[in-house]
C-alpha cells in the first residue's frame, strides 16, 4: 500500500496534484471573472503551455505529478462513482426539477474525460443536446450555466490538503469555489490510487460546514508532529478547533497545530500569500502582513477530545516555529525591492513559492526582487512565466496539492 503523507514544506516533494488550466478558464469574461475570484479574463492557450512548463520542472526533478482532470476522468470509468458524483452534482438545489431527468441521462452516457472536463468547466446552456425544461431552464440566456464552472481548481492547494499521512477534503469560503470540495472527494473516494487508502481527518461534501471554512493554503504541516494553519479571510476558527480535534494525538497526525490569526484582506487570504519555506530555517515572508501574525497552539488535552490552548501574544510567528522545530536559528527572506516593488511582488506572489526540495523553489519570473534575493542566499529558483497563470491571484504554492512530502530530518 502506497503511504500517502505530508511531513514538511520543504522536504523533498515525491507526489503532487495539480489542475490544468481548460474549459473552465475559456468561459471566464470581463462580466464573471470578479465573481469567480479571477481579476481577469486569461489567454488559455498560452496558460497551458506555462502550467505544462511548469508541470515539466517538476517531472524532470522525479516528481509524479498527478492532475486532476485525469484523476477525475478515471473516476468516472467506474459506474458507481459516476452515479455518486451526478447524485450529488445533478439535483434540483442546482438545477431545478424540470431539466433533472434530461441532464443526467445526457451526463450518465458521456464519455468520462469529457464529462470530466465539464465538471471542472461546466455546462451552459447553449450546450445541452436538449430544450431544457422548467422554470430554471427558461429562466436561463443561452450563455448562463446550468452548472458553474470551478476555474480556481488550477489552485490545487486550497480544496483538499494533505496533513502528515490524512486529508482534509476542504469546505470553501466563498460560493465559487465550494463546487471544488466534491470533486476531490470523488478522487480521493473512488481512484483507484487512493479507494480505501486515503484517510480523510476532516471536510468532506456531504455536510454543510457552515461558517466552518478551511482552505489549503493557509494549511501547512511544517514537520516535527507540527501544523501551521492560518486564519484571514478564508479559514475560520471554527475550522481549525475541529481539524485540531481531528489530528491531535491521532495515529500519522500531529501533536501541535497552532492557529495563526492574520488581518483579513484579498491580498493575504491564505496564509502562503505572505509566508512560505524555501528552507527548514530559512522562511520567505511579506513582513507588512506575517508581523501582524497572532500564534495560539492547541494540543490535545488530558481527557478525550479536549484541546489545550497556549497564546503566544507578542511572539513573532517565525519565532514559534523556530521553537516548535527545536531549531537554533531562523532566517527571514523579505520581500525583495522598495515599498511599491514589495507591495506589488507580494501581490503577484512572489512570497507564494513551492519548495521541491530544501532550498530548490519554484517562483513566477516577474517578481524580480525577491528571485534575486533567493538566489542571493543560495536557493535555486526555477522561473515560470506569471503573465497568464498569474491572473487568478496564485502561485506555485497555491497550484500544488502535495500528497508524499519527505520531512526534513536535522
Ligand atoms: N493558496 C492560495 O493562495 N490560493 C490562491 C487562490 C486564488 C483564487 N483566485 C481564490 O481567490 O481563491
Amino acid at each position: 500500500m502506497t503511504t500517502f503523507g505530508v511531513h514538511s514544506e520543504c522536504g523533498k516533494l515525491r507526489t503532487v496534484m495539480v489542475c490544468r488550466p481548460g474549459l473552465a478558464h475559456k468561459r471566464l469574461t470581463p462580466a464573471n471573472c470578479d465573481s469567480l475570484l479571477f481579476d481577469d479574463v486569461i489567454w488559455v492557450e498560452r496558460a497551458q503551455k506555462d502550467h505544462d512548463y511548469f508541470v515539466s520542472q517538476m517531472r524532470a526533478r522525479g516528481i509524479e505529478v498527478l492532475e486532476a482532470h485525469d484523476m477525475l476522468a478515471k473516476v468516472l470509468d467506474d459506474k458507481a462513482a459516476r452515479a455518486w458524483l451526478l447524485d450529488h452534482k445533478v439535483k434540483a438545489d442546482n438545477v431545478g426539477i424540470g431539466m433533472l431527468g434530461d441532464l443526467r441521462s445526457w451526463l450518465e452516457e458521456m464519455p468520462s474525460a469529457q464529462l470530466s472536463e465539464h465538471m471542472f468547466g461546466g455546462i451552459a446552456k447553449s450546450e445541452l443536446p436538449f430544450d431544457p425544461k422548467g422554470l430554471f431552464g427558461g429562466y436561463l440566456d443561452q450563455s448562463d450555466f446550468v452548472l458553474p464552472p470551478v476555474p480556481n481548481s488550477l489552485f490545487q492547494r486550497d480544496p483538499s490538503c494533505w496533513i502528515y499521512e490524512g486529508v482534509t477534503v476542504n469546505p470553501m469560503y466563498w460560493p465559487a469555489r465550494r463546487q471544488e470540495t466534491l470533486l476531490l472527494e470523488a478522487i480521493y473516494r473512488f481512484h483507484p490510487t487512493f479507494a480505501g487508502k486515503a484517510n480523510i481527518w476532516w471536510g468532506g461534501s456531504d455536510k454543510d460546514h457552515g461558517p466552518a471554512t478551511l482552505e489549503g493554503g493557509d494549511v501547512m504541516p511544517i514537520g516535527n508532529g507540527v501544523v501551521l494553519i492560518g486564519m484571514g479571510e478564508r479559514t475560520s476558527p471554527q475550522a481549525v478547533v475541529q481539524v485540531a480535534k481531528s489530528v491531535l494525538g491521532k495515529k500519522g497526525g500531529a501533536n501541535r497545530v497552532i492557529a495563526c490569526q492574520m488581518p483579513k484582506s484579498r491580498a493575504a487570504m491564505h496564509l502562503d500569500t505572505v509566508f512560505s519555506f524555501l528552507d527548514i530555517d530559512l522562511l520567505s515572508v511579506f513582513p507588512d502582513v506575517v508581523d501582524e501574525i497572532v500564534c495560539t497552539s492547541m494540543y490535545a488535552g488530558d481527557k478525550e477530545g479536549e484541546i489545550r490552548f497556549e497564546r503566544h501574544d507578542g511572539v513573532h510567528i517565525s519565532e514559534v516555529v523556530r521553537q516548535a522545530l527545536n531549531l537554533p536559528s531562523i532566517e527571514l527572506l523579505k520581500t525583495g525591492g522598495d515599498a511599491f516593488q514589495r507591495e506589488r511582488e507580494q501581490w503577484d506572489d512572489g512570497n507564494n513559492v513551492v519548495a521541491l526540495d530544501r532550498r530548490v523553489v519554484v517562483a513566477y519570473d516577474r517578481n524580480t526582487y525577491t528571485n534575486k534575493l533567493m538566489r542571493d542566499r543560495g536557493v535555486e529558483v526555477i522561473e515560470v512565466p506569471a503573465s497568464e497563470l498569474g491572473r487568478g491571484r496564485g502561485g506555485g504554492h497555491c497550484m500544488t496539492c502535495p500528497i508524499v512530502r519527505d520531512e526534513v530530518k536535522l
